[in-house]
């Protein structure tokens, strides 16, 4: 098996197609519906919030809600009674199950519900995607975070709509470290080897650092990705604004660290701080010209011409220069 990652990963291009790259389509579909961009915000505490979600679903993006000291319930009540589609994220313990309960009780299905734990090829995933098809059957279900093909045939034989693959990857993960497990390095090439397999969207989760990897992820399989570090340092992020030396920083955690859990248990996660660039709404339109680029120069039109692209792999003893189909 090849293995890679963003950064030693160069996609080729193709014959342009297109006069001016206002003419790519950079939109994709998840579900039954269609955002703007493949990429969504990470559920976590400093990269969303519910007026971040808002403004996201307001403005045609994808996005999922975090699951930490947060109200499941009155949240998809206030987003759809503002016409707004609702995605949230649960956990696999027995207040998540009552969430569900209390979601159908009320007659509550949102559109999309992620299931966001750790090592996410286990039963407890199983039993929580049975749950939620049998309580709330209209509603998307993605679940993860998984590393193998074999984990995504489980997820998908046991339902799951999507699934989400990186275990270890992320900027503020410490699992690589503390365990000696996960894609921390080889990201991409774990989302190539998942894709083989997969036959229902996947989302890249974790590991990306600049616009273009959101191309080479869709190149290898992604139908979307999820970031964090990238979009935790704006104006509105919900993190705590820090100042050094005269320069201003967002606090980034991860959610198994011990800034997020509030006690020094299986701490998989670390705290960081991220210069604050601008506002979300900006680089998120940033996002959306590169990845026209990229479509672009894949030769192509729509999102999905990026998977026709060759690509080389660059640097270190095991690089290849030759063209890979
Ligand atoms: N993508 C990644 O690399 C990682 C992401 N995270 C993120 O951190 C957040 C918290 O995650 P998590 O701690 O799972 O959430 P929870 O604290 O909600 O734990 C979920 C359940 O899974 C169990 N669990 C967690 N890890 C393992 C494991 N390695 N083996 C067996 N059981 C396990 C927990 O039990 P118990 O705690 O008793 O073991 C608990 O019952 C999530 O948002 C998750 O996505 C965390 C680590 C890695
Ligand atoms: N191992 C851990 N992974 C974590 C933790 N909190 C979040 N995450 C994952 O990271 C990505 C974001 O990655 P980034 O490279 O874009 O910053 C996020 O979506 C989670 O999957 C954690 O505490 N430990």
């Amino acid at each position: 098996m090849e293995i890679f990652d963003y950064d030693n990963i160069l996609l080729l291009p193709r014959k342009c197609r297109v006069e001016s790259r206002a003419e790519c389509d950079a939109s994709v579909v998840l579900g039954a519906r269609s955002f703007r961009l493949p990429v969504v915000p990470a559920n976590m505490k400093t990269v969303v919030d519910e007026k971040i979600c808002t403004w996201l679903a307001h403005n045609g993006y994808f996005y999922v809600m975090h699951r930490f000291d947060f109200d499941n319930v009155q949240f998809v009540r206030d987003m759809q009674a503002r016409g707004l589609f609702a995605s949230i994220s649960l956990g696999v313990k027995q207040p998540d199950y009552d969430t569900v309960d209390q979601l159908a009780a009320a007659g509550l299905v949102p559109e999309y519900v992620t299931i966001d734990i750790a090592h996410g090829h286990a039963d407890s995933v199983k039993a929580m995607i049975g749950y939620l098809k049998k309580k709330l059957p209209a509603s998307f279900v993605i679940a993860g975070n998984v590393a193998t093909p074999e984990a995504v045939i489980d997820l998908e034989n046991w339902g799951a709509d999507a699934t989400k693959i990186g275990i270890g990857p992320g900027k503020v993960c410490i699992t690589k470290l503390k365990t000696g497990f996960g894609t921390g390095g080889w990201q991409l090439s774990a989302l190539k080897w998942c894709a083989r397999v997969a036959t229902k969207p996947i989302i890249a989760d974790g590991g990306i650092r600049h616009h273009g990897d959101i191309a080479k992820s869709i190149r290898f399989g992604a139908t979307m990705v999820m970031i964090g570090s990238l979009l935790a340092g704006h104006e509105e992020s919900p993190g705590q604004t820090v100042e050094v030396d005269g320069k201003l920083y967002k606090e980034y955690y991860g959610s198994a660290s011990d800034f997020n859990k509030g006690e020094y248990r299986h701490v998989e996660g670390k705290r960081i701080l991220e210069p604050v660039k601008g506002t979300l709404a900006e680089t998120l339109v940033e996002m959306e010209q590169d990845v026209q680029s990229s479509i672009s120069y894949a030769g192509g039109k729509k999102l999905m011409d990026i998977r026709k692209v060759n690509y080389v792999i660059l640097g270190g003893e095991n690089a290849s220069a030759d063209l890979m189909a």
